[in-house]
């Protein structure tokens, strides 16, 4: 697939090669982008990145998803600790973990290397945009663009427009994540968005019934997947999102929605002991082969 063809601009960069940053820079990969430039915080880092984005190349390409050599998808990833090599991408997207003082410092950081007419975004789960964009030098070119894990399989992207994101970009975002083979929904910038809000509502409470000795996490999965037509039952997708990345959701949405959003004991303990879902290989469920 040329990259000519793709609405996106040509090199495309990511910040942060962990689970989805890896997800995303697979995404543009392999809807067509020149290049995709992974930047993250060290070489170790950057090292595990690569790792990562090539095993989900490969799993793509066993399963048919994508044809032709490893190398020609590839040749045109570059996975680095040094941000300057930012400064010939068109879009950026910031992938960081879930922290708004490390969020801030890396945009702006990303946006230091970027030309005026460069777009950045963030996949923040459920920090303000508006607030970000407060720290940057061209808000107008800035919005959130919240992708879904596992991202190869997720048909869900969130466009999240800050109060002054361009009309511009308003108008291209949704067209990028079409290009990349998904389904834009575009919302206002609010806490939790349109997804986080209700799905991490329904994972809080799920977690408080453990607690409390309502069912066992199998049972309450099986009402909503079976009950309800859930996909997934809200405790599976907890574990696969993480325990600890749910966690740091669920402070921020009771620190601006209140108390309905405050995190059970339950999911603080199994955080405290490392139980962070299917990446710790326990969590609601154990997963002995990671
Ligand atoms: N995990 C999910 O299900 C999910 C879903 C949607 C959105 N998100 C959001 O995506 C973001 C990343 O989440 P994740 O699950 O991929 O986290 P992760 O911990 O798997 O990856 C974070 C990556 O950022 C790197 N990093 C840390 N500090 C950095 C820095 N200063 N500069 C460059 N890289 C740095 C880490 O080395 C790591 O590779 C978060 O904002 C999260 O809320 C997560």
């Amino acid at each position: 697939m040329s990259h000519t063809t793709q609405p996106f601009p040509a090199t495309v960069g990511v910040l942060g090669g962990g689970r989805m940053g890896a997800g995303i820079a697979h995404a543009f990969l392999v809807a067509g982008a020149a290049e995709v430039v992974v930047v993250d915080v060290s070489e170790e880092a950057a090292q595990t990145a690569a790792a990562r984005i090539t095993k989900d190349l490969e799993a793509s390409l066993t399963r048919g998803k994508i044809t032709g050599e490893l190398a020609s998808w590839s040749d045109r990833l570059t996975v680095t600790s040094d941000v300057t090599a930012f400064c010939r991408c068109g879009l950026v997207v910031e992938a960081v973990p879930e922290d708004m003082t490390l969020k801030v410092d890396s945009l702006r950081r990303a946006e230091a290397q970027l030309g005026p007419e460069a777009w950045l975004a963030t996949n923040t789960s459920s920090l303000s945009i508006t607030s970000l964009a407060e720290h940057l030098e061209r808000p107008e070119r800035f919005c959130g663009l919240h992708f879904f894990n596992p991202v190869p399989a997720s048909k869900l992207v969130e466009v999240v427009l800050a109060e002054r994101t361009g009309e511009e970009l308003a108008a291209l975002s949704p067209r990028w994540v079409e290009a990349l083979g998904k389904t834009p929904v575009v919302v206002k910038d609010a806490p939790g968005f349109a997804s986080s809000r209700l799905g991490v509502a329904i994972g809080l409470e799920a977690i408080r019934m453990v607690e409390e000795g309502v069912a066992a996490p199998a049972d309450i999965d099986n009402a909503m997947v079976l009950g309800y037509k859930f996909p997934i039952g809200p405790l599976a997708l907890t574990d696969i999102v993480g325990l600890d990345v749910r966690l740091g959701i669920a402070e921020y949405l009771q620190s601006q929605l209140g108390e309905r959003f405050a995190p059970p004991q339950l999911m603080r303990d199994m955080v405290a002991r490392g139980e962070l879902g299917k990446k710790s290989g326990k969590g609601f469920y154990d997963y002995p082969e990671r």
